[in-house]
């Protein structure tokens, strides 16, 4: 078989932000080759969130680039779009902490996620006009083939709150989904979640990618995951890249034990 070259649908070059006199990045580097499960880790304060904020559009970059290349699509600078042009052009994330609609359905949560995609928007949902009703069915029926997806399909009528904790954190994927994504960024999905709905939660972002062709940027702190799940490995120490790899020569790489640990090894 011939084999097919690495192709980046994320490339960042020298990005950096500052936060008044805080440089929270610093020149930080990183790309996601179509298909590979990446992981962007550092110890705490590193940059990472920020990092995420940058590529998202809630934060605009003090300066760097940001290119995108969807699948059919020219590549493009984002810099400084706006978070919902950045979520049209294909970028969905998740958050550290959950941010579900808690009293709506779980099935109404995915829903708002699917909005991006229609042309009523989320305005025309509400209002309810008979032009949408056609369409908000056809977003109740695709979300609800994520819902199935994700193992939620029983969960579609309970309000978000009442899910158990892993179970919101699968929910804020599904959301993600519905935005079809061709990057998917995870910002710490494991946190919070005991070993065996760590397992699962690796299980299942295996089968996304598998199954929805997407890519994936994670951050994430806990190393096992990181180790058995991903493709490559991005390491910030103070808004820096300072090593990327496999996930092998990240776990010998002396200046990652040393960010790590705080002294020379
Ligand atoms: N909105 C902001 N205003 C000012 N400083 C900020 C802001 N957001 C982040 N910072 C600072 O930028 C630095 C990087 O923070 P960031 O949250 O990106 O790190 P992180 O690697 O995600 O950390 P953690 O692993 O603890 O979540 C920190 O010093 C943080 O206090």
């Amino acid at each position: 078989m011939i084999p097919v070259p690495p192709f980046p649908v994320l490339e960042v070059t020298n990005l950096t932000m500052d936060f008044g006199g805080l440089r929270a990045l610093n020149g930080a580097a990183l790309s996601v080759n179509r298909g590979d499960i990446v992981a962007l880790i550092g110890p705490n304060g590193a940059g990472k969130t920020t990092f995420f904020n940058c590529i998202t559009g809630l934060y605009r970059p003090s300066s760097g680039d940001i290119f995108i290349s969807p699948p059919g699509k020219k590549r493009e600078r984002i810099n400084g779009l706006k978070v919902h042009d950045v979520t049209k052009r294909g970028l969905a994330r998740t958050f550290q902490n959950i941010r579900l609609f808690q009293n709506m359905t779980v099935l109404e949560n995915v829903m708002l996620g699917r909005h991006c995609r229609s042309s009523a928007g989320i305005l025309g949902a509400v209002l309810r006009g008979p032009k949408t009703r056609q369409e908000e069915q056809d977003i109740a029926r695709h979300s609800y083939a994520i819902l199935e997806k994700m193992g939620l399909a029983d969960a579609v009528n309970l309000p978000a709150k009442n899910l158990p904790y892993g179970a919101q954190r699968r929910l804020e994927i599904a959301r993600a989904l519905a935005t079809e994504p061709f990057l998917l960024l995870l910002d710490e999905p494991a946190a919070g979640m005991n070993p065996q709905e760590t397992r699962e939660l690796e299980a299942l972002i295996r089968k996304i990618r598998d199954e929805e062709q997407l890519s994936i940027l994670l951050i994430e702190h806990d190393m096992k995951l990181v180790m058995s799940l991903c493709d490559r490995v991005t390491v910030l120490d103070y808004g820096q890249k300072i090593a990327e790899g496999t996930p092998r020569e990240i776990r010998e790489n002396p200046d990652v034990i040393k960010a790590y640990l705080g002294e020379d090894i």
